[in-house]
């Protein structure tokens, strides 16, 4: 029979394995201080992280590259999908296969959809007769506001007419810049129009989103590393008398689309706004505006630079339309 010790410490790495992966950062450095065991899986389950932005999540691991300083990986909790309420805890980097399941599976967008039944009732959706497959044109610029199948539709997971729903389906890698923090680069190459990503974070009341940009604007004033991601987004009704906003914060929870940085040309990513059929809210999703080669770092605009505010964040965007300062939410 084994001895006594042996099963001990077989036992204690079997907890750290369950127990460590669900420690933020700074916990898992204390942890790792316990003791030697502690020590040597906190680093594997380190290593894991930056293996893989996405734990597992989409179609290809996500890594995280950092030429310029130690910090291994970005924490935040993974969601494919925009959400209405943020889990406080997710686990990350841990040794066993098992599959971690998606916060926005569990759908909560359900709550805020218009209504079951406001969807197509076709088995097998095609763009001439499914009433919901608007894309307008070839081009991803003119394609006006499409719709894709949803909640409401007889159509499951596997209709041609959920392209954007499938989470992100290139290889794309994590860089670190030395003055833009982390940024997405693409990591083969991808045609032109092919969708990049959902921008998916906590869907936001205004009232909570003001609250917020308050308390992340003076965060980063305060000199700490810290790269807010909540965006607002206005949505101009049909009767062009009232306006949709939405707010998204990827800061806590979101996807790979909260490393995508500012870049005052416009960048090489076109922002569309895809609403889903039964949908109150839009979603906003990311294509290639131009063929996008490996290794590139894939931006957009966010937004214009319209009044210049006593406080303002400099612009590294480094392209020739430059303006020196990043564009901020007038919330
Ligand atoms: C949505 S996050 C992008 C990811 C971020 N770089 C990070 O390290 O997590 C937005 C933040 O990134 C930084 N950022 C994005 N674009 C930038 C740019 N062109 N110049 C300087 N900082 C930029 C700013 O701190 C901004 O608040």
């Amino acid at each position: 029979m084994e001895p006594k010790w042996i099963r001990e410490a077989a036992e204690l790495r079997e907890t750290a394995e369950l127990v460590l992966p669900w420690l933020p950062p700074a916990d898992l450095t204390v942890a790792a201080s316990a003791c030697k065991l502690f020590n040597t899986t906190a680093a594997s389950i380190t290593t894991r992280r930056s293996a893989d932005a996405a734990r597992g999540l989409e179609r290809y691991p996500i890594p995280f590259s950092n030429p310029i300083d130690s910090q291994p990986y970005s924490y935040f909790l993974y969601s494919r999908s925009s959400i209405l309420r943020s889990p406080s805890f997710q686990p990350w980097g841990g040794a066993s296969g098992e599959p971690l399941s998606d916060p926005s599976s569990f759908s909560d967008l359900v709550s805020v959809a218009i209504g079951f039944g406001s969807g197509c009732q076709c088995r097998v959706c095609d763009p001439d007769g499914c009433p919901c497959w608007i894309t307008g044109s070839e081009s991803v610029a003119e394609m006006g506001l499409p719709r894709e199948c949803g909640f409401g539709c007889g159509c499951g997971s596997d209709c041609g007419n959920r392209a954007t729903q499938l989470g992100v389906r290139i290889r794309v890698k994590v860089v670190k810049d030395p003055k833009k923090g982390w940024g997405l680069h693409a990591d083969q190459f991808v045609k032109k129009g092919s969708f990049i990503c959902e921008y998916a974070g906590e869907y936001l009341t205004t009232e909570e989103a003001r609250k917020r940009q308050k308390s992340y604007d003076e965060l980063a004033r305060s000199k700490m590393k810290f790269s807010p991601a909540l965006i607002v987004l206005r949505e101009h009704l049909p009767s062009g008398k009232a306006c949709l906003r939405v707010n998204i914060d990827a800061t806590k929870v979101g996807n790979v689309s909260r490393f995508v940085n500012h870049s005052c040309d416009g960048g090489n990513l076109i922002a569309v706004l895809v609403r889903n059929s039964g949908s109150m809210l839009p979603r906003l999703c990311f294509f290639a505006a131009i063929d996008l080669m490996q290794d590139q770092e894939l931006t957009f605009s966010y937004g214009d630079v319209t009044r210049v505010k006593v406080d303002v964040f400099p612009c590294f965007c480094g392209t020739d339309a430059c303006l020196g300062v990043l564009p901020s939410e007038e919330t």
